[in-house]
C-alpha cells in the first residue's frame, strides 16, 4: 500500500512567542502507530502521560526524543522497548507535524506505522496504555500536537492496513 507522508497542519510551528528574543528548542521526535487488527476492526496504541508529567494524564502515541546519532526509525525502535519492553519493525512514515506548544518547547514529530513486534506490551512508564479503533480517537484528550493526525485517522484520511 502507497502512503505519502504527509505534512500535517497543526499550528505549523508558528507562535507569536517564537518571533521574540528567547530562542526555542527544538525537540526532535519520533513516534510509533502500533497496529493490530482485532477481529476484523482496525485497532492502535495509545498511551497516557503519567500525572507527574508535563501535559499531565494527555494521551499520545509511545516514542520519544531522537538522539544525536539516532535516525528516527532507530530512535524509536529504542524508545518502543524502553517504554514498552518490544522489539517493534518500524514501518513506513505517516505523517510529521510541527507545533509550538505554550511553554515555549518545540516540537518536531514523525509518526511511523508499526505492524510487527516481538514481546508482550509491558507498560513501564505510562499511566495506561490501550488499544483503541480508529473512531474512537477523537474522544481521548490528546496532546496538541496530535491532534490534527487523530482527526485524520478517525475520518478515514489516512489510509492504514492492520497489524497483525
Ligand atoms: N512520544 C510522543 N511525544 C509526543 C507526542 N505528541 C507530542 O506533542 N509529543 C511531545 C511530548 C514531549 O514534549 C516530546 C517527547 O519527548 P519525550 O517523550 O522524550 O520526553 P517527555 O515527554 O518527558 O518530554 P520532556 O519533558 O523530556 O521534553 O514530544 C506523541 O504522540 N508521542
Amino acid at each position: 500500500m502507497k502512503n505519502r507522508i504527509r505534512r500535517l497542519g497543526s499550528n505549523g510551528g508558528r507562535s507569536r512567542a517564537s518571533d521574540g528574543a528567547r530562542p526555542r528548542t527544538l525537540r526532535m521526535v519520533s513516534a510509533g502507530l502500533i497496529l493490530r487488527e482485532a477481529e476484523g476492526r482496525r485497532e492502535v496504541l495509545i498511551c497516557q502521560r503519567k500525572a507527574d508529567q508535563p501535559m499531565a494524564l494527555k494521551w499520545e502515541f509511545p516514542g520519544g526524543k531522537i538522539e544525536p546519532g539516532e535516525s528516527a526509525e532507530q530512535a524509536l525502535r529504542r524508545e518502543l522497548n524502553e517504554e514498552l519492553g518490544i522489539t517493534a519493525e518500524i514501518g513506513e512514515p505517516v505523517a510529521q507535524v510541527r507545533h509550538n506548544y505554550r511553554n515555549g518547547g518545540a516540537v518536531d514529530l514523525q509518526f511511523f506505522a508499526v505492524r510487527r513486534f516481538e514481546g508482550e506490551i509491558d507498560n513501564r512508564i505510562f499511566q495506561e496504555v490501550r488499544w483503541s479503533e480508529f473512531e474512537s480517537l477523537p474522544g481521548y484528550d490528546f496532546l496538541a500536537a496530535d491532534i490534527g493526525l487523530v482527526r485524520d485517522l478517525a475520518e478515514g484520511r489516512i489510509a492504514l492496513e492492520g497489524g497483525r
